[in-house]
């Protein structure tokens, strides 16, 4: 089996945030990713991770004004100010968190710009990005999001994702291959997960069912059959990276909690 990631901003709904570390690391889980650390001192969130032996493997940049909307600021012209503070920001709980990765959400397009008119942005954004992440090993995430969840999100795809990062031309720079916004706007994961696995630009991968993004087992995607297949290209090319887990539980929340939902992931395969 894969390497698999709480996402605490999804999982543990039923607990406090600082107590989702406890209840993933009694799970199991040798690893926590989740959206943003920033309501916190990296100390607090340092001290948890610590006390219960977990790895943060996955945190998001800044993305401007969440709460108004905002899903991003590395495609927005005039923002680059903001966009750099963010990366100073998440850089530095990176750091402190012992962190490799950070997601930069892209952003949606701004009304009237289309994708080649903010692409410019996008790309000098990451370039600057990666320099000062590689000062400090940290790679740095980007994130193809399906319409319907994100309407108007610059990055959808992930062709549209690995040609970027040609243009970027940074090794730190990969993309976080999510299999349920894939399996949304493209189809043919299996053969997506052998295609880009192996070249190397793949930093992350995530999980949920499709289309309601509860379980793994619940909906339209065979995650037996996939994590199969992750296992088969890993051992082939030496993918080795770490598999968020993140879903809103449903089982779980009819009995008992994120907990009782986790079979799939007990599962001998
Ligand atoms: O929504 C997702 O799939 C993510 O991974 C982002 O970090 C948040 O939008
Ligand atoms: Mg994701």
């Amino acid at each position: 089996m894969p390497r698999f990631a709480a996402n605490l901003s999804m999982l543990y709904p039923e607990l406090d945030f600082l107590d989702r570390f406890e209840a993933a690391a009694r799970d199991g889980f040798a690893a926590v990713e989740y959206l943003f650390p920033y309501a916190y001192e990296p100390r607090e969130l340092a001290a948890r991770l610590a006390a219960h032996g977990l790895q943060q493997v996955l945190f998001n940049a800044p993305p401007g004004n969440w709460d108004g909307g905002e899903k991003g600021l590395a495609c927005l012209p005039g923002r680059e100010p903001e966009f750099r503070a963010a990366i100073g920001s998440a850089l530095r709980y990176a750091e402190a968190l012992g962190c490799p990765r950070v997601h930069v959400m892209a952003g949606l397009l701004p009304q009237g710009l289309d994708r080649a008119a903010v692409q410019p942005t996008y790309v000098a954004n990451l370039r600057w990005a990666a320099a000062e992440a590689a000062r400090q090993n940290v790679a740095l995430m980007i994130e193809p999001i399906n319409t319907r969840d994100i309407p108007g999100f610059f990055l959808n795809r992930q062709d549209q994702a690995h040609q970027l990062l040609a243009q970027v031309g940074a090794p730190n720079v990969k993309v976080q291959m999510d299999l349920y916004h894939c399996q949304i706007v493209e189809g043919d994961v299996a053969m997506k997960i052998r295609h880009y696995l192996p070249t190397g630009r793949v930093g992350h991968l995530q999980i949920a069912g499709v289309p309601e993004r509860h379980e793994p087992d619940i909906g339209e995607l065979n995650y037996a059959y996939l994590f199969g297949v992750i296992d088969e290209v890993s051992a082939q090319c030496g993918w080795d990276g770490w598999i968020g887990c993140e879903y809103r539980p449903a089982r779980g929340a009819l009995a008992g909690g994120t907990s009782a939902g986790l079979g799939w992931l007990n599962r001998p395969a």
